[in-house]
């Protein structure tokens, strides 16, 4: 396939069964070592729409750096079928470089001796990026990321937060139709952590860009991503939107409840009392159930002076269903 050949572009990223099964060795004892194999990735099928911007999580060791690594072409699937833009990145990876963009936030791309702008020269010439278009994306992303003061600066000077906005923009001078971020926002402070998720939204709406988004963060996700898949033990466990995990997961929402003074533990039907502090109390109903009749007989038989209906927090509802708890449904 070329450059020029048709992508369907519901199917930009595809995967179809894919697997990684690493053999590991360990050893056991004086001269003995056991053998065995590790499945990251076990039959996984996603695919991802071209602009799309999705947030791949799951907990420590679940596969999605392996994921990615094979979505580059740094690994080569056990099984199964993976596209990218209609490359096989493995068997192309140098073309497949070409239109893609990787960022992990552990590690950096740049040249740590050298000033900021010094990496982005090699990053022109290594992708013989255009002059123009070099030209152009630099100046945006200089002025997107707030980098203008920073270009004369050696890498290794430069904050966490600013280092990895300086990887962004390395990641993005050859204009890739995909970018993978892989933790992009990790040991940020919070004001770095919202200049980087404003580019990435004006970067996906404006270019289009295509944005696989791993992280442990998940106000990313709730902030950039509409669709989320959930990636446990190398298996897809859901791919959705993000309310639907709501749904998926929960079981009970929160009503805390503000009394005029403190009173015995409230007694109503539908609903239950998980915590006293003083005259606050925190009773918690089935999530399908509406709040109005249980606040209605709560204030016709207690001294209620305010309240406030508590919808489950995501990260309650994804650690649920890393313990196996929700039936997360993956279409
Ligand atoms: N090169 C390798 N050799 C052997 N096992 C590996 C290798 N790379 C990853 N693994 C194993 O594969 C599993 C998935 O690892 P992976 O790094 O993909 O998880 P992850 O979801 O990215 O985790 P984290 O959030 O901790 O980065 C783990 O059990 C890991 O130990």
């Amino acid at each position: 396939m070329t450059d020029g050949d048709f992508v369907e572009p519901d199917r930009f990223i595809e995967l179809d069964g894919v697997e990684k099964v690493f053999d590991v060795r360990r050893k056991t004892g004086f001269l003995r070592r056991e053998r065995r194999q590790v499945r990251a990735v076990d039959s996984i099928s996603f695919t991802v729409a071209r602009g799309e911007m999705v947030g791949y999580i799951g907990p420590n060791g679940a596969g999605k750096s392996t994921t990615i690594k094979m979505l580059t072409g740094i690994l080569t699937p056990s099984g199964g079928r993976l596209r990218v833009a209609g490359i096989d990145p493995s068997r192309e990876r140098r073309r497949l470089a070409q239109r893609i963009g990787v960022v992990f936030g552990q590690r950096t791309t740049l040249w740590w001796d050298l000033p900021l702008i010094d990496s982005y020269r090699l990053v022109h010439r290594m992708y013989r990026v255009p002059d123009r278009r070099y030209r152009e994306n630099l100046d945006r992303c200089v002025e997107l990321l707030e980098l203008a003061d920073l270009l004369d600066v050696p890498v290794r000077q430069l904050s966490l937060g600013q280092r990895m906005r300086g990887d962004i923009a390395a990641a993005l001078l050859h204009d890739p139709e995909v970018l993978y971020l892989d933790e992009p926002t990790i040991g940020l402070d919070v004001v770095s952590k919202a200049k980087v998720r404003e580019f990435l939204r004006s970067l996906n709406a404006d270019r289009g860009t295509t944005v696989l988004l791993t992280t442990h963060d998940l106000q990313d996700i709730e902030q950039l991503c509409s669709r989320v898949m959930v990636i446990d033990h190398g298996r897809l466990v859901y791919d959705g939107a993000l309310a639907g995990l709501h749904e998926a997961g929960e079981g009970e929402r929160t009503l805390v409840v503000d009394l005029e003074r403190e009173v015995p533990p409230i007694e109503v039907p539908g609903a239950r009392v998980t915590k006293v502090e003083g005259p606050r109390q925190w009773l918690a109903f089935p999530a399908s159930a509406s709040a109005a009749p249980l606040v209605a007989r709560i204030a016709a038989s207690y001294p209620l002076a305010d309240l406030a209906v508590r919808e489950p927090d995501i990260e309650a509802v994804i650690a649920r269903m890393y313990a196996g708890e929700a039936e997360g449904a993956v279409s």
